[in-house]
């Protein structure tokens, strides 16, 4: 058959193990539900996996997606599987984020490197000395870190998983920060020593705007396979993330903006609402600025017009300032890092 048979559906991902083990895990839902199917997976390495030393903004925004969406509109492959949080927030014309999958844990987490562990000297930030080296390539969480902890160093650490662990118990870094969601999805759970989020006695992380789901890819105009990934959606998922690619997207206005959100549906006077939370930090941790809203919606078009409103709120509380500065710190030609790593 060719590759137009139609029970053939052609499934794109990046090649670390972290994104073939995601793919598995859409796949094996999608074959329970639509058992005619075949699906055949595609892996390709990005631009993002080859090149490990260019900082991650002169990569540009695409750089763990360019590639599939090009093979995604010459129609090589039906749909692809991406973390969310790696996916830009505009997406080329003809390609939607078709299909939104329920989260794994989204919050930011705590290793410590293997020496700390053995002795179980430490239980949480909070516990490491002055000076201690906390390796991170985010900007978000480096710069929401500091603010809280200003006695501890920030310090790069890149790669996929499997090697920021080997680096952190390697290359002198006592902890490092990583998503909750890839350690358990790639059965490295054991290793979480603290899980980060708004309520962290000692400090608090928002995180990254999709972090633990996962955005299915797909032509806007293929309705067939929009249909069948209905299969995986989790639509109050889907909706959060929505409000929070929004507020993103509102604010970066071109350029990638260190924002941490948090999103919950919380009951209110009976009914179920959407609250939204987030941060806007200046490189330094300097300066930040936070808001939050709640709010009864019930459709994709309402969660985006909520993340506008909070971005705008944002925006004229200073956040236009902070990512004014940081425009202003890239036409320069400083070495300006952001994006979330
Ligand atoms: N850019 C790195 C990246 N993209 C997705 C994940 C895993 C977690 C997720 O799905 O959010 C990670 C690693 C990390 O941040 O620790």
């Amino acid at each position: 058959m060719s590759a137009l048979s139609p029970n053939i559906i052609k499934v794109g991902t990046r090649r670390s193990a972290l994104a073939l083990r995601q793919t598995e895990l859409v796949i094996a839902t999608l074959k329970r539900a639509h058992p005619h199917l075949t699906f055949v997976v595609d892996a390709i390495s990005t631009m993002g996996d080859r090149d490990k030393t260019t900082p991650l903004p002169e990569l540009g925004k695409g750089l763990w997606t360019s590639e599939l969406e090009a093979k995604l509109a010459a129609r090589d492959i039906d749909f692809i599987v991406h973390s969310l949080k790696d996916m830009p927030t505009s997406l080329p014309d003809g390609c939607v984020l078709g299909c939104v999958t329920a989260r794994e844990d989204p919050r930011d987490v705590v290793i410590f490197n293997a020496a700390h562990e053995k002795k179980g000297e430490y239980k949480t930030l909070r516990d490491l000395p002055e000076g201690a080296v906390v390796g991170t390539s985010s900007v978000r969480r480096a710069a929401q870190l500091r603010r809280r902890y200003p006695g501890l160093v920030f310090r790069d650490v890149r790669g996929n998983i499997e090697t920021r662990l080997r680096k952190c118990d390697e290359e002198g870094f006592d902890a490092i920060i990583l998503a909750a969601a890839g350690l358990l999805r790639l059965d490295f759970g054991a290793r979480i020593a603290q899980y980060l989020d708004s309520s962290t006695e000692g400090g608090g992380l928002l995180h990254a705007v999709g972090q633990g789901a996962l955005g299915l890819e797909v032509r806007e105009e293929d309705e067939r396979v929009k249909e069948l990934l209905k299969a995986v959606e989790d639509t109050p998922t889907m909706i959060a993330c929505f409000a929070e690619r929004s507020v993103m997207r509102t604010l970066e206005g071109g350029c990638s903006v260190p924002i941490g959100v948090e999103t919950a549906w919380v009951e209110e006077d009976g009914v179920k609402k959407l609250r939204l939370r987030a941060v806007v930090v200046s490189l330094d941790g300097k300066q930040a600025v936070e808001s939050e809203r709640t709010q009864e919606i019930t459709t994709l078009a309402e969660a985006e017009a909520m993340g506008k409103v909070l971005a705008e709120k944002l925006a004229g509380m200073g956040a236009q300032q902070i990512l004014d500065d940081i425009n202003k710190g890239r036409e320069s030609g400083a070495a300006v890092k952001v994006g979330d790593a």
